[in-house]
């Protein structure tokens, strides 16, 4: 997506930010004033930036600035979009994959901009569960297809790195609307995100 460029930071936000983490880096320990410090502030408020940038961005205004008059009425998946986004409750990040379909209703979307969608929300903090929510929001109310379906499969450094230290455990959530809320539409979207006909050719 046209991620921001470092230096299209707002200067008084990235300011404030490098004052705090300066200060943070002290309570923890450590030296600011040391060599290999010394830009570490100014290089973590770019990097918190950049990780949440989301805010700034319109899902919608994506999604329709590429919406098309199409009759394809069959299902449309995106599946393994990779996702990276930020815990809300450590600041740590949380990363999986997000499979994404939607069943049009006279008109389609451009595919990259799923995943441009996927960008926006992760692009902030976060729970699994919202984040999933708010890309089906995003779609639904944007293309009005007759479904939409979110899968998002995820690991949490904050149950990894800390904590209960779990190092395998996913976490899956979904959300579905419309046709996909039927059984046999759902198994459809699920037997297909489970299946891997590019790696098996
Ligand atoms: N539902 C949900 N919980 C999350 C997500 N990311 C992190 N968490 C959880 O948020 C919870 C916060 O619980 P607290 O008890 O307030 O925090 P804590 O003492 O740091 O919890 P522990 O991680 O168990 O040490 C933890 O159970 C995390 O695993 C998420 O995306 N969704
Ligand atoms: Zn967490």
């Amino acid at each position: 997506m046209a991620y921001k460029k470092e230096e299209s930071f707002d200067e008084k936000v990235t300011a404030g930010l490098i004052e705090n983490y300066r200060g943070a880096i002290e309570l923890l320990g450590e030296d600011p004033e040391r060599e290999g410090l010394l830009k570490t502030p100014e290089r973590m408020a770019k990097a918190m930036q950049y990780l949440t940038q989301g805010y700034g961005l319109d899902a919608k205004a994506i999604l329709n600035g590429a919406k098309f008059t199409e009759a394809y009425s069959e299902m449309v998946i995106v599946k393994d979009i990779e996702l990276y986004s930020m815990c809300e409750h450590h600041m740590l990040p949380f990363f999986g994959k997000a499979h994404v379909a939607y069943i049009p209703n006279g008109y389609i979307t451009g595919l990259s901009k799923i995943a441009r969608v996927v960008d926006v929300f992760s692009r902030r903090m976060q729970v699994q569960e919202r984040l999933t929510h708010q890309i089906l929001d995003a779609i639904q109310e944007t293309l009005e297809p007759q479904g939409v379906a979110v899968v998002i499969e995820a690991q949490h450094l904050c149950m990894m790195m800390r904590g209960v230290s779990k190092q395998n455990s996913v976490t899956t959530t979904s959300a579905f609307s419309g046709q996909f809320e039927h059984a046999a539409t759902r198994a459809e979207f699920m037997k297909l995100i489970s299946s891997d006909l590019i790696s098996r050719r």
